[in-house]
């Protein structure tokens, strides 16, 4: 069964001279501006010429408890594509259809685009920069459970008490109860990255971004963390989108393999077959300098 499905996703970034200021950056894209000011038509001649292409007829399909690797060169615009489905940014044109229910379709009301936001739920790179720093380990794992509490239906987790709760999503990461109560930065850096994930699947969404989640961590860690992303993934049937530099990473923990290069997904194969001499020439190329 697909969980992701995604379909001709477009997304351009206009950029204005910095010379022009804000205020008139602003003016010149606001509808009046940019349809009838002559401020508008002299920006949009200028950004059309300035802008970035960072999504072009992007579209995939992801399968129910499969990992998918994204990877590419920096500026690929692999960031970009998380943003549009975690809806942080919108794209141009397409559609991003998960679990057979359009992400921000046109009739939706706010409550909607928040029950369907839940379903993704995305692990970053830094989890320093991802924990608030004032909350206890506990507080930030209980936070996405008490905002859907009303809503959730979960199979894997019992969160019928939210102390049991805390305790078996540390425990599902590998980690001692003992440190729901201290702070994010009386934790190592591999053990915040857990917390991430835990927070990320303790509402059971039907997928998760891991956008570099090993890339910040140390050699040791990172394997320890793939480990349980794969056993995570097995148990639970989660379903990935896994972004990342680390082609070694990629193929340990993905299915398929994507490639993508300015905007564009160029290669896709199985893992197994990432290092085969008759990939697109990019891919080979990224493969070689790895
Ligand atoms: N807010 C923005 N405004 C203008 N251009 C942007 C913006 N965000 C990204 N871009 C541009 O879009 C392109 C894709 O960027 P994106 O961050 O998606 O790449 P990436 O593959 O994730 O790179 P990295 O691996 O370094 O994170 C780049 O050329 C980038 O400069």
């Amino acid at each position: 069964m697909s969980v992701l499905q995604v379909e001709h996703l477009y997304k351009t970034y206009h950029s204005y001279p910095s010379h022009i200021g804000w205020r008139n950056e602003r003016k010149a894209k606001s509808v009046e501006g940019a349809r009838f000011g002559w401020l508008g038509r002299w920006f949009k001649q200028s950004s059309e010429q300035t802008g970035v292409t960072a999504l072009d007829d992007i579209s995939f399909q992801l399968q129910q408890g499969e990992c998918l690797g994204l990877v590419g060169e920096s500026g690929s615009g692999k960031s970009t594509l998380a943003r549009c489905l975690l809806g942080i940014e919108s794209a141009d044109r397409g559609r991003i259809v998960l679990a057979g229910e359009e992400l921000g379709g046109q009739s939706q009301s706010e409550h909607q685009l928040r029950q369907q936001r839940r379903h993704i739920q995305i692990v970053f790179q830094n989890p320093t920069a991802a924990l608030n720093p004032k909350l206890t380990i506990r507080q930030s794992l209980l936070d996405p459970y008490r905002e859907y509490r009303h809503q959730l239906d979960l199979n894997y987790f019992r969160a019928d008490r939210e102390d049991r709760f805390a305790r078996q999503l540390m425990e599902a990461v590998e980690l001692p109860t003992a440190l729901l109560d201290r702070y994010p930065h009386q934790l190592s850096g591999g053990q915040r990255q857990r917390v991430t994930i835990a927070r990320a699947i303790s509402i059971e969404p039907k997928l998760v971004v891991l956008d570099e989640p090993t890339a910040s961590l140390d050699v040791i860690s990172q394997a320890a963390i793939l480990q349980l992303l794969a056993q995570l993934k097995q148990e639970l049937g989660l379903s990935y989108l896994f972004i990342s530099h680390d082609l070694a990473a990629v193929c340990q923990l993905s299915d398929r393999i994507m490639v993508m290069k300015e905007g564009q997904i160029v290669d896709r194969c199985l893992r197994h077959e990432l290092f085969e001499q008759e990939r697109h020439a990019y891919t080979q190329e990224l493969v070689s300098i790895f």
